[in-house]
C-alpha cells in the first residue's frame, strides 16, 4: 500500500538540501503559473465556462459549505486508499477527467501522451477524450498497465460513433464514457470574445482525421485540406436529436462497461440502468455548458438512485479535502478536469504527476488525521453542514 502522505514529507526534507516545490502547490497558483504561460485565448478556453460562470465558481464554493468531522484513536495510522471499479483494482480513488483540449496544452503538443504517461505511472486512470491531438491507438498504448476509458462524442454520424468505439475497444481502453451534456456547444463569453475555438482551427481532431469513415466523408485527405476537415468536424460533432431510445444502439456496441457523462437529475438514473448502462457519471462539466447547480449538491440524490452502481464525480474539485468530501457523499471515484490540465502545461507529465501527488497526499492526511482508515469508512455520516 502507497504512502501517498509521504509526498509532504518529501517536500520538508528536499527543502533541507535548499529545493523548493517544482510547481505551486495550490489551485490557485496552478492556474497563475498555465495563464502566465499560455496563449491568452487557450488559457480563457481552459478558465472559462458558461455565462457568467457562476456554475463553475459555485461547484467549489460549494465543497466548503461540507465539513468533516475528526474521530480520535481510531487507528488510522495506515490508510487504504484503493477503490476497485469494474473489476480492477485502482491505487486511489482519483481519475483524471476527458480534456479536449490537452494535447495542445503541453509545449511539443503531445499532451495526451503526457497524461497518459502520468496515468501509466500514477495507477490514476485517464478518461481519454474523442478530442485529442494524437490518435486513441498511441494514447490507449501509452497508458502501461493503468486501464484506461475512452470518452466518446456522439457524432451524427452512426458510422463514426460504431468506428470510435470498436477502435476504443481495440486500444485497450477499459470502458466507454459517454458524455450526454455538450450535444451542442454552450454559451461562453469568453471564447465568444476571443471569437475562437481550438478545434474549428484543427486543433486536437486526430481520432478523426485518422478514421476511416471520418476521411471517407472528405472531398480532400485531411493532410491536404485541414481547414474542409475541421468544417466537416463541426458538422459531425453533436447529435442533438440523440435521446433515451438510442441508447439501445449505444449499449450494442459493445461489450465494455458503458458510462454516461452529465447525470445530475435522480430520475435519468434508471433510465440509464434500464438501458443496460454500468457507471453513472455525475458532473455538470465544471460549469462549462450551461447555469445549473454546484455538481457536489446533485451528488447524494444520484447515489441513491444509483442503488449501488458505481456513481464517478467530477466538477469543482481543488483539494484532497475535496476528494474526501466527494467520497463521503457516495462518489466510488472522484475526477478531476482544471487542476491537472495546469500541470500538464507547467511540467507535462511530472506536472500532472506533481498535481496528482499534492491531491493524494492531502487526501490521504485528510483521512488519517480524521480518523479514518479506509474509503468504507467514508460516508454522510462523517460530513457536517457548514451554514
Ligand atoms: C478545457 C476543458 C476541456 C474539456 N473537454 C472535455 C471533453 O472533451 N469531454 C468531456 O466529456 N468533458 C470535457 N471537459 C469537462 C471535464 O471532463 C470535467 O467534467 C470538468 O473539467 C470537471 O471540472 P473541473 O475542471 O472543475 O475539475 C473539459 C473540461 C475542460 C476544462
Ligand atoms: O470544451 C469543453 O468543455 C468540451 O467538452 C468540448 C466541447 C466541444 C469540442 C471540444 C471540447
Amino acid at each position: 500500500m502507497a504512502n501517498y502522505a509521504d509526498f509532504q514529507t518529501g517536500l520538508y526534507f528536499a527543502g533541507l538540501a535548499g529545493e523548493t516545490p517544482a510547481y505551486p502547490l495550490t489551485f490557485a497558483g496552478l492556474e497563475t503559473a498555465a495563464r502566465d504561460k499560455m496563449e491568452h485565448r487557450l488559457y480563457d478556453y481552459v478558465a472559462g465556462g458558461a455565462g457568467d460562470e457562476h456554475t463553475q465558481r459555485g461547484n467549489v464554493a460549494a465543497f466548503e459549505r461540507w465539513g468533516i468531522q475528526p474521530r480520535m484513536l481510531s487507528g488510522a495510522a495506515d490508510r487504504d486508499l484503493s477503490v476497485e471499479l469494474f473489476g480492477h483494482t485502482y491505487p486511489t480513488p482519483l481519475f483524471l477527467a476527458p480534456i479536449g483540449v490537452l494535447g495542445v496544452m503541453t509545449d511539443d503538443e503531445h499532451g495526451d501522451l503526457a497524461t497518459a504517461a502520468a496515468s501509466a505511472a500514477s495507477g490514476v486512470p485517464m478518461v481519454a477524450s474523442t478530442l485529442m491531438q494524437d490518435p486513441m491507438e498511441q494514447v490507449g498504448a501509452a497508458l502501461g498497465d493503468t486501464p484506461g476509458f475512452f470518452q466518446l462524442y456522439t457524432p451524427n454520424d452512426r458510422e463514426l460513433a460504431e468506428s470510435f468505439v470498436h477502435r476504443a475497444e481495440a486500444s485497450g481502453f477499459r470502458g466507454i464514457v459517454v458524455t450526454l451534456d455538450t450535444w451542442t456547444l454552450g454559451y461562453r463569453p469568453r471564447d465568444l470574445q476571443h471569437a475562437t475555438f481550438p478545434q474549428l482551427r484543427g486543433a486536437c481532431l486526430a481520432n478523426y482525421t485518422s478514421d476511416p469513415v471520418f476521411r471517407s466523408r472528405l472531398a480532400a485527405p485531411p493532410e491536404e485540406d485541414p481547414a474542409a476537415a475541421a468544417f466537416q468536424w463541426a458538422l459531425t460533432f453533436g447529435n442533438p436529436t440523440l435521446t433515451w431510445d438510442d441508447l439501445a444502439w449505444l449499449r450494442g456496441l459493445t461489450e465494455l462497461p458503458l458510462l454516461l457523462k452529465g447525470i445530475c437529475h435522480p430520475d435519468d438514473v434508471p433510465r440509464a440502468k434500464d438501458a443496460g448502462v454500468d457507471g453513472i457519471y455525475c458532473s455538470n462539466h465544471g460549469g462549462r455548458q450551461v447555469a445549473s447547480a454546484p455538481a457536489i449538491d446533485f451528488l447524494p440524490g444520484v447515489v441513491d438512485a444509483a442503488e449501488g452502481t458505481p456513481v464517478l464525480f467530477d466538477s469543482g474539485v481543488r483539494s484532497g479535502a475535496d476528494v474526501v468530501k466527494a467520497l463521503a457523499l457516495g462518489a466510488t471515484a472522484v475526477g478531476i478536469g482544471r487542476p491537472y490540465g495546469y500541470g500538464a502545461v507547467l511540467g507535462g507529465t511530472a506536472g500532472v504527476e506533481f498535481v496528482l501527488s499534492c491531491l493524494l497526499a492531502e487526501a490521504d492526511l485528510t483521512m488519517g488525521l480524521n480518523g479514518y482508515a479506509s474509503i468504507a469508512e467514508l460516508s454522510r455520516d462523517v460530513l457536517v453542514r457548514v451554514p
